[in-house]
């Protein structure tokens, strides 16, 4: 099983590197000094007091490594539109794509059955470009848990978790899903071929749709902006928006919003990823994360005023950052 991991950064160079250790046919594909470090001395992961080094297949071009039987996308969201031309040299008749990206995926009403299937989303799939370009028949999804980061070019500092659940768009048991998950659970992983995979998608949207842009504009970390009056209030105004659209379309959420926020809470002195990304310069993942809440919201007619709201704050503080059109 052929196995390539298209920006492999801190998601992607965790599961590159437990599939390389594992013995796992994986290369990677990746860019700039991470790629060069890789390329010179392999790939280290360094989870907890464990220290490993594995060396990688690692190319910037794709057409170095051919047809792949799963392509693991896991790019930041607005990354991939760009890339799908790019990408197609590891396409074959066969090959599966599997979407390890945060927020509202392309794919999320093919397969979904009723008055909505074969929606597309111009907030995270611009212009059909990977709805044209690879085909949502190909697409497994994936709902990303663990949390790690690129501690200097060529590390990958794993952080927690180990769950990367899976699913297909029309929530069948299919074979490549069962045999994608055998293989992460050889390296280690945890990969459950979930039949209602957009229950977790949703339940984590919620969070990073709510706590993300919020954190962003006050620079506060989870714990404090999931327990300050004021700012618990705008988050749980947005996700209860967010829940009467999800609900619209079927999704069921295992807890409620207020036990939401007190998980968010629990994870503690968190900078969330969009802080991070701010911090650093690097563009935000607004539209998968937020705008495309507010797409889903014109199309299912459910009003979502502080939504709208906090995005066009955050909108507004991403272009002053001069990281955003
Ligand atoms: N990190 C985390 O803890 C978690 C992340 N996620 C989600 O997973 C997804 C991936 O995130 P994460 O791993 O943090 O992101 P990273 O930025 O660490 O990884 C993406 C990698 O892709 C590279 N890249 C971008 N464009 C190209 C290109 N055209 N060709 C080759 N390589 C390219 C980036 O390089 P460069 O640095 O040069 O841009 C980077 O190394 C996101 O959707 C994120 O929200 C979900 C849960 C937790
Ligand atoms: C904030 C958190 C932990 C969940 O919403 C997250 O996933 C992120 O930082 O992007």
């Amino acid at each position: 099983m052929k196995i390539c991991i298209f920006g492999a950064g801190a998601i992607g160079g965790y599961m590159a590197a437990k599939l390389a250790q594992a013995g796992a046919d994986v290369s990677v594909v990746a860019r700039g000094p991470h790629l060069a470090a890789m390329q010179a001395n392999g790939l280290r992961l360094i989870e907890g007091e464990t220290d490993t080094h594995v060396d990688i297949t690692a190319e910037e071009d794709p057409a170095r490594l051919g047809p792949q039987d799963y392509v693991i996308v896991t790019l930041k969201a607005h990354s991939v539109p760009p890339v799908v031309d790019k990408m197609q040299p590891l396409i074959g008749p066969e090959t599966t794509i599997v979407s390890g990206v945060n927020g509202l995926p392309w794919w999320y009403f093919h397969g979904h059955g009723g008055p909505y299937e074969g929606t597309r989303l111009e907030t995270v799939d611009p212009g059909n470009a990977q709805w044209d370009g690879f085909g949502p028949d190909r697409v497994l999804g994936c709902v990303v848990y663990p949390a790690a980061e690129v501690s200097e070019p060529g590390v990958v500092r794993h952080i927690e978790g180990n769950r990367f659940s899976l699913g297909e768009p029309d929530g069948s048991k299919s074979e490549r899903a069962q045999a994608l998950s055998k293989a992460l659970a050889e390296a280690g992983l945890r990969a459950p071929v979930r039949p209602r995979l957009r229950d977790e998608i949703w339940l984590k949207l919620w969070g990073n749709l709510s706590f993300n842009p919020i954190s962003a504009l006050t620079h506060a970390t989870l714990d404090v902006l999931c327990t300050d009056d004021g700012t618990r209030q705008v988050a749980r105004a947005m996700m209860v928006e967010a829940q009467q659209i999800a609900e619209t379309l079927d999704i069921k959420f295992p807890v409620d919003v207020d036990r939401r926020i007190r998980g968010g809470a629990e994870v503690g002195a968190h900078r969330t990823s969009m802080l991070q990304d701010l911090e650093a310069g690097r563009p935000m993942e607004i539209d998968a994360l937020v705008r495309s809440v507010q797409e889903l919201g014109r199309i299912t007619s459910i009003p979502t005023p502080t939504i709208d709201t906090v995005l066009a704050l955050v909108t507004l503080r991403a272009r002053v950052a001069g990281t955003y059109p």
